[in-house]
């Protein structure tokens, strides 16, 4: 790890206020070089994918995440209004529901829900955690989130927002408009609005796919607002459009400077030359380090509280882009790369014991953030010493005793957590995905994987309301999972309906009663009547 090697690597952009060292990726001196023929093609798709290609050919779909921040990029008229139409719209509505103009009939609104899950809620919740009360800055409206169908956790929330429920503003976020989660989300919202003689309607707002159901029911519920979502933007790229910048706007989060710090990553990440682009650096630091197979994890540490969130967010964005099966020839290649962590030097006192002596599986992302808080001081904490220089410590400390071990690491330096820098790294990254799967020949915007467990969840519900409707039917008998199966006249599935029947004497308003008996699979079920 030597100044020279780290001199002649290291990228730093003054005008972005970014850099990108990765001389600690010990690959040959020929590596970069010997990558250019496949940079060069990934390039050139990405350069189609920008002009309006179908980059997405199994769901034969343009990808358009990078118009959104320059809409004179997007290839048809029709399309660039379409974007510069909803940011004005966003910005007016926000304005509006700011000044008091639009309101909850009980007043202003104080406080924002929003209902959506994976590239519907991940974005947002990253971006409302990074950048609220920035500066100091008290936030306009609180934004909370429903993120999945867990009943204790909607309750959670919900007691959180208590009486000024009244006053809060919902946002249901869904591409596709039919996800489950997100669907009942939003009825035990609609509920709980009901029970408190509230008119949701006057309340909800929807982000969604022109048509979808979420839509139908917006328009014949007449809800407050509706904003589009469009197909060629993919769920996990979906932060800029308004997905992402509603709540955040509602927030008092400042999008133009969101908007603008991804736009000028876009110019640099459009670079042709591999030292002048970032993502491109990324991308193939990626591909040697995992020989282009996803060999290792990556493990992304911030050391920022506030950046936390990033590896999750990142979880969807690289996983669920380069996880594949089949690569665009139809090959089954069992793509992707595994992404973890949380932040700084939190981790240190919890998996970094393994990072450093464990298994050698991975190589880690460290983003550093320079400015230490909104104060330009800081008091002492030892003589001379800060807490931030603690974090600095913690920082280049765990760097090196990971390199002394021949753990691998790439830094990302930023000077600071602001809307124009995690704008930039989104894009960073994005633009790194897009690259990655070009160099490994897959197509990163569809995930035809999430559909399996998707259809399997429904059969289970089918299953389920058959397995109350025979309780019921047989008043008060009394069946083992094995003679209920038997009923069913379904024995390849005792064991879900075992589980079924478990959930089902869980809940006391599911009414079925379970006899516990031994061994543990005589034990029995049974409608209370
Ligand atoms: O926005 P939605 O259509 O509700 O989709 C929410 C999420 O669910 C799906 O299962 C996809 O795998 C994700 O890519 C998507 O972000």
């Amino acid at each position: 790890m030597t100044w020279d090697r780290f001199k002649s690597l290291y990228y730093t952009n003054a005008r972005l206020g970014l850099s990108l060292d990765i001389s600690r990726m010990p690959f040959p001196e020929d590596f970069l070089t010997g990558m250019q023929p496949k940079l060069q093609q990934a390039f050139a798709d990405m350069a189609a994918l920008e002009g309006g290609a179908i980059a997405n050919p199994d769901e034969k779909r343009m990808v358009g995440h990078y118009w959104l921040r320059n809409a004179e990029l997007a290839p048809t008229p029709e399309l660039r209004t379409a974007i510069t139409d909803t940011l004005e719209a966003i910005k007016v509505f926000t304005a509006k529901v700011h000044k008091g103009e639009i309101a909850a009939p009980a007043g202003k609104f104080k406080e924002v829900l929003v209902i959506g899950i994976g590239g519907s809620a991940l974005g947002p919740q990253l971006v409302s955690h990074a950048l609220g009360r920035i500066k100091g800055n008290r936030d306009k409206l609180r934004v909370s989130f429903f993120d999945n169908t867990d009943p204790d956790g909607m309750d959670y929330v919900l007691k959180e927002l208590g009486s000024r429920l009244k006053q809060t503003l919902v946002i249901v976020i869904s591409k596709s408009g039919g996800t489950a989660e997100t669907r009942n989300g939003m009825l035990e919202t609609q509920a709980v609005f009901k029970a408190a003689g509230l008119d949701h309607a006057k309340q909800f707002v929807a982000v969604t796919g022109e048509g979808s159901k979420l839509d139908q029911v917006a328009v014949a519920e007449g809800w407050l607002a509706r904003f589009p979502m469009w197909d060629w933007v993919g769920g996990r790229t979906s932060e800029l459009c308004a997905v992402g910048l509603l709540p955040a706007a509602l927030q008092g989060i400042k999008i133009d400077q969101m908007l603008a710090g991804a736009a000028a990553m876009d110019e640099v990440t459009r670079k042709k030359s591999l030292r002048d682009n970032p993502a491109a650096l990324l991308a193939l630091m990626w591909y040697w380090a995992t020989d282009g197979k996803g060999t290792k994890d990556m493990v992304v540490l911030p050391y920022k509280d506030r950046f936390l969130l990033f590896s999750r967010y990142l979880q969807q964005l690289v996983m669920e882009s380069l996880g594949k099966e089949l690569d665009l020839a139809g090959n089954v290649v069992n793509q992707g790369i595994a992404v973890y962590g949380n932040k700084g030097s939190t981790d240190q006192h919890a998996y970094v014991q393994q990072l450093r002596e464990g298994v050698n599986n991975f190589f880690v992302t460290f983003i550093e953030v320079l400015k230490d808080r909104v104060a330009d001081d800081s008091m002492e904490v030892e003589p001379g010493v800060t807490s931030g220089d603690f974090l600095q410590g913690f920082f280049l400390g765990t760097r090196d005793a990971l390199s002394e071990k021949n753990r691998h690491s790439i830094t990302i330096t930023v000077n600071e957590v602001s809307p124009r820098s995690l704008g930039q790294l989104i894009a960073l990254y994005e633009r790194a995905v897009g690259l990655y799967a070009s160099l490994v020949g897959i197509n990163a915007y569809h995930q035809p994987g999430v559909e399996a467990g998707k259809k399997a969840a429904g059969s289970v519900i089918a299953l389920k309301l058959k397995i109350a409707a025979a309780l019921q039917a047989a008043q008060g008998r009394e069946f083992t999972a094995e003679t209920l199966a038997a009923q069913l006249n379904q024995p390849e599935r005792t064991e879900l309906i075992f589980k079924v029947l478990e959930h089902l004497a869980a809940n006391p308003g599911s009414k079925v009663v379970k006899t516990v008996r031994k061994p543990w699979s005589d034990s029995t079920y049974a409608a209370k009547i």
